[in-house]
């Protein structure tokens, strides 16, 4: 049995109670001198409880790096950042390690189940390594809001790639993390399997409380979502509330416009 990662306090009176995640200033540059990225400009945001946000934005706006700075994957250049309570910029590797696994779920895109370990196995291998015992009562709450009851015993080449995906998210959940970050879970999957994730992702938030932020390209998987926050050269510079597939396309298009070289053909697809 491990001990909790270390905590900060960062002295706001909610502590966290009504946001999961919030970033202040967080600025991330990869690079020093004039090749020097600026991927993230001083990003002010909160993640509240409860919610399901969706991350949008062009190729290289700065998705993938905001969500790996929250989750404390990556180190930030300056900013400070929290989940929950707990002041995440400034902790050790060793802390950070602790944290994901104690309190982050993760989804990807590629599913990184293991092929030798059957979809039961493959969910809760991460509490296995943490030497954590599974809350059974949850578990299989979770298996059978996923659907997987009688795909237990099937290892990952027996599933289907939805299949498959909807274990990597029985995984994230299995520990019933704080935050479940999500990128680009729909990426290879079809459109039938994509949207049944999507719905298992809503019903992790509505049925079971979780709280689930998702960077993606894709409108109408952002309207899955109860908010949507637009990237733009490492900054967030649109939000929408319970978005629809059209008004997220629509403001898409109105960025793509704004930021096209004067004489520009128009973008035909503003989201890559
Ligand atoms: N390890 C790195 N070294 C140097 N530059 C990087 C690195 N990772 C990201 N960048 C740069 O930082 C910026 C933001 O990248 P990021 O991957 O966060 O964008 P994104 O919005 O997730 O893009 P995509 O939609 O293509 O995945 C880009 O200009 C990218 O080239």
């Amino acid at each position: 049995m491990s001990t909790p990662a270390a905590t900060k306090r960062d002295g706001f009176a909610d502590g966290g109670a009504r946001v999961a995640a919030r970033a202040r200033s967080l600025t991330k540059a990869y690079g020093s001198g004039e090749t020097a990225v600026l991927a993230l400009d001083a990003v002010d945001v909160e993640i509240e409880r409860g919610r399901f946000t969706a991350v949008m934005g062009p190729s290289g706006s700065g998705k993938s790096t905001l969500m790996h700075c929250l989750a404390g994957l990556d180190t930030v250049s300056s900013g400070r950042a929290w989940l929950g309570d707990t002041e995440i910029t400034g902790l050790g590797d060793k802390e950070l390690t602790q944290l994901r696994r104690d309190r982050i779920g993760f989804m990807f895109q590629s599913f990184n189940l293991l092929p030798t370990l059957n979809a039961a196995e493959n969910i809760t291998l991460p509490m296995d390594i943490a030497g954590h015992k599974p809350d059974r009562e949850w578990v299989d709450r979770v298996i059978d809001t996923l659907g997987l009851r009688d795909r237990l015993r099937h290892r990952p080449a027996q599933l289907s790639g939805g299949q498959q995906q909807r274990v990597a998210c029985a995984r994230a959940l299995a520990s019933r993390p704080e935050l479940i970050f999500a990128d680009e879970p729909t990426g290879n999957l079809d459109s039938q399997a994509g949207l049944e994730v999507l719905r298992f992702l809503r019903e992790a938030v509505d049925e079971l409380g979780q709280t689930v932020v998702m960077v993606t390209h894709d409108p109408s998987a952002a309207a899955h979502s109860d908010l949507v926050l637009f990237l733009a050269d490492g900054r967030i510079v649109d939000r929408i509330e319970r978005p629809t597939a059209e008004a997220v396309l629509e403001r898409m298009h109105i960025f793509a416009a704004a930021t096209a070289p004067p004489g520009a053909a128009p973008d035909p697809d503003p989201l890559n």
